[in-house]
């Protein structure tokens, strides 16, 4: 994407793949600080940390800390232990255990400079078909807004949770994708982007939307059941960090309340994920999908701007109080119009059979 006219990625390689950079995304929407990082732990720490986030980000995280551990570890133990430790990172977002196993898979057999090499690539090959299948995401979700514009004839008023846009992927985004190649159908929209407390994701989705020239209006998180009640929103679009073979989603929590609220007031509620994103071994996602809860701290404290222009933390809350921190919930499959991924759309009904195909060799335990 274009930012300030230069153009950046979730994630990208330099020196030759030694090392990679990516914006801090705890420092956004205050701040544009780029990281370089040129190790597996220095990774592993960014992706816990959140200062790279997102499920295909994660994936592409992990895919880059893979290939760096292929290129430190010296012994076999030390490799297996190193790509245990990065799939663990973070644990609801399956991309992340996908791309770990695909970089293993691809340099395994391999020892020395050979094996570093062909993670490399994998990890390469990991961020080029993210770029691909996000824009193919993005085809097929803008046909739908231009559906509703073409019957409207008015800007399609869509609503979004967390942040699902090219920060959160390599490029384009998922949830986003369709809202950017709408856009450069010259199809009005206007966005409703919910805060996302208690990390305010909805901040990047903000800035990502504003500095692409698509109106967006930031509103509290409870707001979204209003408007849908009174007829201002035409769809939901959100991303996944795990979809059960069923078609139950796993996104980041606040997304249950606003496909409930949806089913209620009849909007489409839409979920956009590559298929890198599908736990085909999982055949439920509700009692099955593992989500994250974090520390008490990011509850209690706030990040802001200070008066010297530095990224600060306030406290919100007391250091007494007692907090838990449910990073991720469950939307079952019933609730959700469609899952956009770049095979098409699937509807998944009742949530009783796979809702789409399993590639050959995954099938739900
Ligand atoms: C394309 S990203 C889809 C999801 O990963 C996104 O909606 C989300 O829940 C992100 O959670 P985060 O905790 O910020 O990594």
């Amino acid at each position: 994407m274009k930012v300030n006219n230069q153009w950046i990625r979730g994630i990208w390689s330099d020196d030759g793949g030694k090392t990679v950079c990516f914006p801090d995304q705890t420092k956004l929407p205050f701040r544009l600080e780029i990281c370089r990082e040129g190790t597996s732990d220095a990774l592993i720490r960014a992706i816990k940390s959140m200062q790279v986030r997102g499920a295909p980000l994660i994936g592409a995280a992990g895919a880059w800390a893979a290939a760096f551990l292929c290129r430190e570890a010296e012994t076999e133990e030390e490799l297996q232990e190193g790509l245990k430790r990065i799939a663990e990172a973070r644990p609801t977002a399956v991309n992340l255990q996908w791309a770990v196993r695909r970089v293993a898979a691809a340099s395994e057999g391999l020892s020395g400079a050979a094996r570093a090499a062909r993670a490399q690539k994998a990890a390469e090959e990991i961020c080029e078909s993210d770029i691909e299948s996000n824009r193919a995401i993005g085809g097929y979700f803008a046909a739908i807004i231009e559906e509703v514009y073409r019957k409207n004839g008015r800007p399609v008023r869509i609503l979004t949770h967390c942040n699902a846009g090219w920060l959160a992927t390599i490029d384009y985004g998922t949830a986003l994708s369709g809202l950017y190649v709408a856009q450069e159908k010259g199809i009005p929209m206007e966005v409703w982007v919910d805060e996302t407390r208690p990390r305010m994701q909805g901040l990047l989705t903000e800035w990502e939307l504003r500095e692409a020239g698509i109106p967006c209006t930031l509103i509290a998180d409870n707001a979204g059941g209003y408007l849908m009640q009174q007829g201002e929103v035409d769809l939901v679009i959100v991303g996944a960090d795990r979809i059960a073979s069923n078609g139950d989603v796993a996104n980041k929590v606040g997304t249950y309340l606003k496909a409930l609220a949806a089913k209620d007031c009849g909007v489409p509620f839409y979920v956009a994920a590559p298929v890198s994103t599908v736990d085909f071994s999982m055949a439920e996602g509700v009692k099955s999908i593992p989500v994250e809860e974090r520390s008490r701290s990011e509850v209690t404290d706030i990040s802001g701007i200070g008066p010297d222009g530095d990224v600060i933390r306030v406290q919100v809350a007391g250091r007494e109080t007692a907090v838990r921190n449910i990073a991720f919930d469950i939307t079952p499959a019933r609730l959700i119009t469609g899952i956009v991924t770049e095979k098409g759309i699937f509807a998944p009904g009742a949530g009783d059979r796979p809702f789409m195909p399993a590639p050959a060799g995954t099938r739900p335990e």
